[in-house]
């Protein structure tokens, strides 16, 4: 009896996720996660210079993508209403029904457990707290109240999507460095011209589901001399990772021409009227942040490199 229920039961499940696996995919916002394990990697690297801290990067790294993966698809499940109205995001897999709320639940939960199982069990109970309150951050607190409650709700939910290269490096040491703060502070500069750039070729999306996104509050260009103002603020916190020694001059001339090239797009978006700089600097903000964090790690691991040549 009970070996034909976990047939009946068992099959239809495997059916499901064969025919739905890009579905959940894609719940987990598989482009942001991979970006920010990236960050946690640097942090974890960047906290262990000269030797390799295996454990961090193997099981650190999976029971931060899961948790973040597990926060993603929590997102999904509480927008999916307005995910539904917006052109952006109304093919995605529950808007659609291509998977079921409850399926969803189970996924996610699955997701979250695991992945701050693994890190309490095999990593630190700091790092998955910190986690734990990162996701926290985004499942519940931006999405459920910022996001529909002030025009400054990425500044503010920005906190949790910057958390991870301090996650990364409190993996490895066990406790919050002051320098992994800079890491964080980075990021979370980095948000607002991030996501401010695409909310303003998106204004009509999210002003259609009444979202106080800042150029449907403010208009559009009180949000670009916002972008500009955050990237100059920026370019200023880039450069602390050098000020207090963490790293050296080839970081500090990455950064500052990265930098510029950010500068370059924030200016742009004031003083021309070409409607696809918006979403030219939110392309780009993608991948100033990947690079100034690979130059921060080679400037870091250079003396290593150059003994390991030697
Ligand atoms: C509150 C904070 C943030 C907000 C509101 C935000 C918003 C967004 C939005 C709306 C998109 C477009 C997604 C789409 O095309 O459907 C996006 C894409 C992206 N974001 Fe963010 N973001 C935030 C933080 C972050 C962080 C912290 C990272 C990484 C460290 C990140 C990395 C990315 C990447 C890599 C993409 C491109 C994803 C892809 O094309 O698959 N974002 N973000
Ligand atoms: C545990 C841990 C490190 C958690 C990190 C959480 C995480 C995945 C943050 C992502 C930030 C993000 C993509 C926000 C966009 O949400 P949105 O709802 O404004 O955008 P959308 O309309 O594209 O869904």
């Amino acid at each position: 009896m009970s070996r034909s229920i976990s047939i009946t039961w068992i099959e239809p499940a495997r059916q499901h996720l064969i025919r739905h696996w890009r579905d959940y995919y894609e719940l987990c916002k598989p482009g942001v996660v991979a970006l920010m394990a990236f960050t946690a990697i640097v942090g974890m690297l960047v906290a262990s210079p000269g030797e390799v801290p295996w454990r961090a990067l193997t099981l650190g790294s999976l029971g931060i993508a899961l948790a973040a993966g597990s926060a993603a698809a929590i997102n999904h499940m509480v927008d999916q209403r307005i995910d539904g109205q917006m052109w952006r995001t109304k093919r995605r897999p529950l808007p659609t029904a291509r998977i079921r709320t409850p399926h969803a639940v189970v996924f996610a939960s699955l997701l979250g457990v695991s992945g701050l199982g693994i890190l309490y069990l095999f990593i630190n109970p700091l790092t998955a707290f910190l986690t734990f309150l990162s996701l926290i951050g985004y499942a519940f607190i931006y999405t459920l109240y910022l996001k529909r409650a002030t025009p400054q709700n990425i500044v503010i939910g920005g906190a949790a999507g910057a958390a991870p290269p301090m996650l990364g490096w409190t993996a490895v040491t066990g406790s919050i460095d002051p320098n992994s703060l800079l890491l964080f502070l980075i990021i979370f500069v980095w948000t607002p011209p991030h996501f401010w750039a695409l909310a303003i070729h998106r204004r009509e999306d999210y002003a259609k589901v009444n979202i106080p996104m800042l150029p449907v509050t403010h208009g559009d260009r009180y949000t670009r001399w916002n972008v500009l103002f955050y990237t100059i603020l920026l370019v200023a916190v880039s450069a602390l990772p050098f000020v207090t020694g963490l790293s050296g001059l080839i970081y500090l001339t990455g950064a500052m021409i990265m930098g510029g090239i950010y500068l370059y797009y924030g200016v742009a978006m004031l003083v021309s009227s070409d409607k696809s700089l918006p979403m030219k600097s939110f392309g780009f903000s993608i991948i100033y942040l990947m690079a100034i964090f690979a130059i921060l790690l080679f400037d870091r691991y250079l003396p290593y490199i150059k003994l390991a040549l030697s």
